[in-house]
């Protein structure tokens, strides 16, 4: 490969995971979870984690949110190494760079569905006068123009997790992590979400990283990857 193509790649790795491991340590209580995991997303790129339950996505995922540390090897975020950042540091690099969908919608109980979305500009330092059409326009986008004014309690499961899909885009950031996005919501429902956020990633250009246990689902994504026995393995189409 000559320099410059390598530089150009360089340039389109939003996520770099460089021998990375995680063991929980409790005590006396060791539970070793993964090792020496290699991995880059590229921008724009969809990705599937599959595997066992207890194999290890979660953990995978908060990792790559620098919602937690590695025990050994790097995570980098934007060309940018997470053990190299403070606290805040870090935590300004993720609400840039990263969206977060849950299983759960995560959505504040007490704010409207358009306040909820507009909380990431609001925490990134945009005025509210700049956030609410962004906010306003992603929630139209996502099929919700006429519930900007519900609270998460007054809206149904699928409802509830568009708004926090559009809450995890409205940054446009470079990658979305998915922890089960889709995993509470009943099969139509979530083939809906599910593509809503692959039309949105085309749209926006954010890399999706999606935890599922649907390998129908993650068959839509451009790669899909199972973590099985403390390793990631690429999956084929066939599979
Ligand atoms: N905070 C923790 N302390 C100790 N062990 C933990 C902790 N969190 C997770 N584990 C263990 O690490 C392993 C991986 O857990 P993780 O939640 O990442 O799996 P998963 O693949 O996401 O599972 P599932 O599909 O069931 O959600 C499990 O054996 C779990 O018991």
């Amino acid at each position: 490969m000559n320099d410059s193509l390598a530089k150009t790649d360089e340039a389109n790795v939003v996520i770099r995971c460089r021998n990375l491991g995680k063991t929980y340590r409790e005590g006396d209580l060791v539970t070793p979870v993964f090792e020496n995991l290699q991995l880059d997303v590229m921008k724009g790129e969809t990705v599937a984690i599959v595997g066992a339950s207890g194999a290890g996505k979660s953990t995978l995922l908060h990792l790559l949110g620098g919602l937690d540390s590695a025990s050994s090897g790097e995570v980098s975020v934007a060309g940018q190494a997470m053990s190299s950042l403070s606290d805040a540091q870090r935590g300004l690099l993720r609400n840039r760079a990263l969206g977060f969908v849950y299983q759960f919608h995560h959505l504040l109980p007490e704010f409207t569905a358009l306040e909820n979305v507009m909380m990431p500009l609001l925490i990134v330092g945009e005025s509210v006068a700049k956030a609410r059409p962004k906010a306003q326009a992603l929630l139209d986008r996502v099929g919700l123009t006429h519930r900007l004014g519900h609270k998460p309690g007054e809206l149904s499961g699928g409802e509830r997790q568009r708004a926090a899909v559009a809450r995890a885009l409205v940054t446009r950031p470079a990658c979305v992590l998915g922890d089960e996005p889709t995993g509470n919501l009943d099969e139509k429902t979530a083939s809906n979400v599910f593509e809503l956020m692959i039309e949105l990633n085309r749209e926006i250009g954010t890399a999706l990283v999606l935890v599922t246990h649907d390998r129908r689902l993650a068959r839509r994504l451009d790669r899909t990857l199972e973590l099985t026995q403390g390793r990631l393995h690429p999956l084929s189409t066939l599979d």
